[in-house]
């Protein structure tokens, strides 16, 4: 994977006019030159009367080349932010697509710190590079060698000389690159640890009060800032070790001027007005020489944030949409899981979810009740197997058609900044008002709407912290069932539910009219189900009526896999846990 160059689309525009501006002020540094020369070769010789018209005019000339100078640089530095601005856009789209497209599984592996950082100090650091290290390097060399290749027709020594002495700085600096990068690394790494430390600790500050660990994490965050201080204080040493290369190189310059324009004057091969000329033209560049200094560094930083984007570009999605796939097409919402394998977390798990059936998942932590909700939902796809919704591949699918068809009701599925209405229409903003009302009648919203303090108009904070639990999953129930999805899942869609909103949550599961598949603890909801489907390690271990199977484990009986789907070898229960297994009715 290669990121976008620089140099394309509406920045070669940027770049063109770059070219052209770094042209003019070549110009416009070759006519200061020519113009200082002037003066003081022809109007101000030695005991000659001095001419104020001619100096007049010369005037005139040098202050239009330094205004025209100064109104270049100012384009310059806007087309400079321009191509920068506009390249880190891209990227930035370029990451969102594929942050958007990431299975939520994928993304959990990094810390959201480390993920800001990408969206926050990698682009920033590219801009950088763009916009004042690149676009600089073109407009300085360009300025550079026309006003040094005028002042070789002048004088080639002088030129040679001032061409050396910026040459070999701008050498060394480069030399001084590594170290420069090695620094750069170490700050953004500790950047990074803390970065990622703190967005954990805002997020879960009750957890550190609520065990009492507050000195803990301020030692700890003292201890982090320590070692970024110095890492930053490191940095900035190598920084001023390649400015103060540029600076060197910029004074001894202006010292060779001095030095071989004498010699030269001595000799009878320059004028005097070519000395200062030369020295005037090493004045006109020498900031742009010192600015060089800070390419490098800006070039070291962009190379390591470059890096770290391809880097996060390349975490596995999880989820591979086909070119071109077909929408799914919405049909009763017969579910089917035919030898299903995820990953050691599922394994060869076939069953089938009939039409219009409420079906309780239930199994012990960690049995792979939420992950098989994940595939059915599209978040993850399976290595192995296939998932079909009346019938249809979801993997061969578009991935928007098979999020429409399936509501997914999750605690890890929070609700997000904005409006309660905009939480309810975030799964179908087209949804018409009628559809709209239909669902709150459905989820009996209308009191839960009552209760804030603009109904569905009150603003949500950040996962819905200002709103109760029970609040939150009776929006998130609503949020889930906008547009009559054919399949509703349901992971402990009901843990904080009061008696009112149960017994809301139990008219949605009598009125609704696609397939249910929920986990549930509670055992009268887990009795009035059709079905029961008793999984663990990733395994269906038995299916049925949730009544007969609750009979045959108080009677002692040991489960035996019995699901209409046929189950493969490697899905058949482990010993000891098959035919002689006793499961565990407790949760009835
Ligand atoms: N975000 C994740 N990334 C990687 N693996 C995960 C993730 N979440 C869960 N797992 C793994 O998947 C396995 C099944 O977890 P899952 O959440 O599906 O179980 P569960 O049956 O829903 O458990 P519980 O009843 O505790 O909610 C676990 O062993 C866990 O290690």
């Amino acid at each position: 994977m290669r990121l976008p160059s620089v140099f394309t689309d509406r920045r070669r525009r940027s770049f063109i006019r770059l070219v052209a501006n770094g042209l003019l002020q070549s110009l416009a540094a070759v006519a200061t030159l020519l113009l200082v020369r002037k003066a003081f070769d022809q109007l101000l010789i030695h005991g000659a009367p001095v001419q104020v018209k001619g100096l007049a005019w010369i005037g005139l000339g040098l202050f239009c080349a330094a205004a025209g100078l100064a109104w270049l640089r100012m384009l310059e530095r806007i087309d400079a932010e321009r191509m920068g601005q506009d390249y880190v856009h891209h990227i930035r789209l370029i990451l969102f697509r594929s942050l958007s497209s990431m299975a939520p599984r994928a993304l959990q592996r990094r810390s959201s710190g480390a993920v800001m950082l990408r969206f926050v100090g990698d682009l920033t650091a590219l801009r950088n590079w763009v916009s004042l290290g690149l676009a600089r390097i073109l407009v300085t060399s360009l300025t550079s060698l026309v006003a040094l290749g005028a002042l070789a027709v002048l004088n080639w020594p002088l030129a040679l000389a001032v061409g050396l002495c910026l040459g070999l700085g701008l050498g060394r600096s480069l030399g001084l690159g590594e170290a420069m990068r090695r620094t750069l690394f170490e700050a953004r790494r500790r950047r990074s640890y803390i970065a990622a430390n703190i967005n954990e600790k805002i997020a879960r500050l009750d957890v550190v009060q609520a065990f009492g660990q507050v000195k803990r994490e301020r030692r700890r965050v003292a201890r982090q800032s320590r070692r970024l201080k110095r890492a930053m204080i490191d940095k900035a040493r190598a920084a001023g070790r390649l400015r103060a290369v540029a600076e060197i190189a910029a004074g001894a310059a202006g010292a060779v001027v001095v030095l071989i324009g004498g010699l030269e004057v001595a000799a009878g091969r320059a004028s005097g007005g070519t000395v200062v000329a030369a020295l005037t033209i090493v004045g006109l560049l020498a900031p742009g020489v010192r600015e060089l200094g800070r390419v490098n560094e800006f070039y070291q930083n962009a190379r390591v944030s470059r890096r770290k984007i391809l880097d996060f570009l390349k975490t596995p999605t999880l989820v591979k949409e086909l070119r071109d796939a077909p929408d799914l097409v919405p049909g009763p919402g017969r579910l089917e899981f035919r030898k299903v394998h995820l990953d050691k977390v599922i394994r060869g798990f076939s069953a089938v979810a009939e039409p219009g059936r409420r079906i309780v998942l239930a199994g012990p932590n960690g049995a792979g009740k939420s992950t098989l909700f994940y595939l059915a939902s599209r978040l993850i796809d399976p290595d192995r197997g296939r998932i079909l919704l009346d019938g249809q591949d979801l993997c061969r699918h578009s991935l928007n058609s098979v999020h429409r068809a399936v509501g997914l009701v999750s605690g890890e599925l929070q609700l997000l900044r904005g409006k309660v209405v905009k939480n309810l229409l975030y799964r179908y903003p087209e949804a018409s008002p009628e559809e709209l009302e239909r669902v709150k009648r459905l989820c009996d919203l209308e009191q839960v709407l009552a209760d804030l303090p603009e109904g569905d108009q009150t603003r949500v904070l950040e996962g819905g912290s200002n709103l109760s639990v029970g609040q939150r999953q009776r929006i998130a129930l609503a949020r889930a069932l906008l547009g009559d999805p054919p399949l509703l899942l349901l992971d402990e869609a009901d843990a904080n539910l009061d008696l009112t909103a149960g017994a809301a949550l139990d008219r949605v599961l009598a009125q609704y009219r696609g397939t249910v598949l929920m986990v549930t603890r509670n055992p009268e909801r887990i009795l009035a189900a059709d079905e029961l489907w008793y999984m663990e390690g990733g395994r269906l271990l038995e299916a049925g009526p949730p009544a007969d199977l609750r009979h045959r484990w108080e009677s002692g009986e040991g489960a035996a896999v019995s699901t209409d789907a046929p189950q493969d070898a490697e899905s058949q229960p482990p010993s000891g846990a098959g035919g002689d297994c006793k499961l565990d009715a407790d949760f009835l």
